[in-house]
């Protein structure tokens, strides 16, 4: 696939004009250690608005680790982390969530038996009337939970379902939904499609690239080249806690990113392996990443 090709939806392929602005979220050299195990290190990254910024790497490859430090789940022990240009060290989440920075878990935070507009302000209830009278604004959080859905392209039969019922496709959406909504300027997304089937992942990538063009920086954390390289703008590849690649779009291919996510030179190792295996015929084995493999199958952790 070059560059300029349509994906997903149509979604968001063309290249895009030189980054302009500033960084919103910056690592420079950072890294993590956790006693001795150096799980990061030597990260650059910058998240800029309006882009989205996959990171990619195989199991244990420190994107948890990343994404952790930038949500204020952990601190970095080496390098720097800037949002704004400025240094932080984030002790909470609550801290990274007030410099605008949300992170959507792939296990969502949601109570499945209550109706989808209530989980939508979940923590952050609108109410009305004055102390000691003060209630719910439930009609209100309906109106709103409906036109921000609607604003972001998300059309549901029924608010008042309960989330549980929703496809985790539909969820995902949803979540994102709500943190543009409360106001994210950084969205980390931790492999949003990874559970998910091919159409379902379409779906998700679209609302990604919708966040994208509310102006969120995006952080889309990901298994699967396929899936990224239908939204990325920038493209980060871990490999043992090190940045192997920091490229753009116009920089890279499908092809190599594909590469260098199958990993051409442990493929080749394996395959000398498995020769000495009764039964395996490594002929069938393709000679690099295969890129004709669907992209499901691609994904989906061990
Ligand atoms: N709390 C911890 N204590 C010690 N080592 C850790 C801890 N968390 C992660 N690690 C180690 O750091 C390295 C990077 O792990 P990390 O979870 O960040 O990778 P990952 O790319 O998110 O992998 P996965 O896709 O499997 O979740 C691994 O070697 C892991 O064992």
């Amino acid at each position: 696939m070059t560059s300029k090709e349509t994906g997903t939806h149509g979604a968001v392929l063309e290249d895009k004009a030189p980054e302009k602005d500033a960084p919103v979220v910056e690592l420079k050299a950072a890294g993590k250690a956790y006693g001795n195990i150096r799980a990061l290190h030597g990260v650059d990254l910058k998240v800029f608005p309006n882009q989205v910024t996959c990171v990619l790497g195989d199991n244990g490859a420190g994107k948890s680790t990343l994404i952790k430090i930038i949500s204020g789940l952990h601190q970095h022990t080496e390098g720097e982390f800037l949002v704004d240009g400025r240094p932080v060290r984030f002790s909470t989440p609550r801290e990274a969530l007030d410099k605008g920075i949300a992170t959507v878990y792939q296990d969502l935070a949601v109570v499945p038996l209550m109706p989808v507009w209530r989980n939508f302000f979940l923590g952050s209830e609108m109410t009305k009337g004055p102390w000691p009278l003060r209630r719910l604004d439930i009609e209100q959080m309906k109106k709103t939970a409906d036109h921000e859905l609607r604003e972001m392209g998300i059309v549901l039969d029924d608010l008042e379902q309960p989330i549980g019922t929703l496809s985790g496709g539909q969820r995902q959406c949803v979540a994102i939904a709500r943190a543009v909504y409360f106001g994210a300027r950084v969205l980390i997304l931790d492999e949003p499609t990874a559970a998910l089937g091919v159409k379902q992942s379409g779906v998700v990538l679209k609302y990604i690239a919708a966040a994208r063009d509310r102006g969120l920086g995006v952080i889309f954390i990901t298994h699967n080249p396929h899936h990224a390289y239908m939204v990325g703008d920038h493209f980060s590849v871990l490999r043992l806690g090190t940045m192997e690649l920091n490229a753009s779009r116009a920089e890279v291919s499908l092809e190599e990113l594909t590469n260098h996510m199958a990993g051409g030179a442990e493929l080749a190792a394996l395959k000398h392996e498995l020769s000495t295996v009764r039964g395996v015929d490594v002929e069938e084995l393709p000679e690099e990443a295969d890129l004709t493999a669907p992209v499901a199958s691609a994904e989906g952790k061990s």
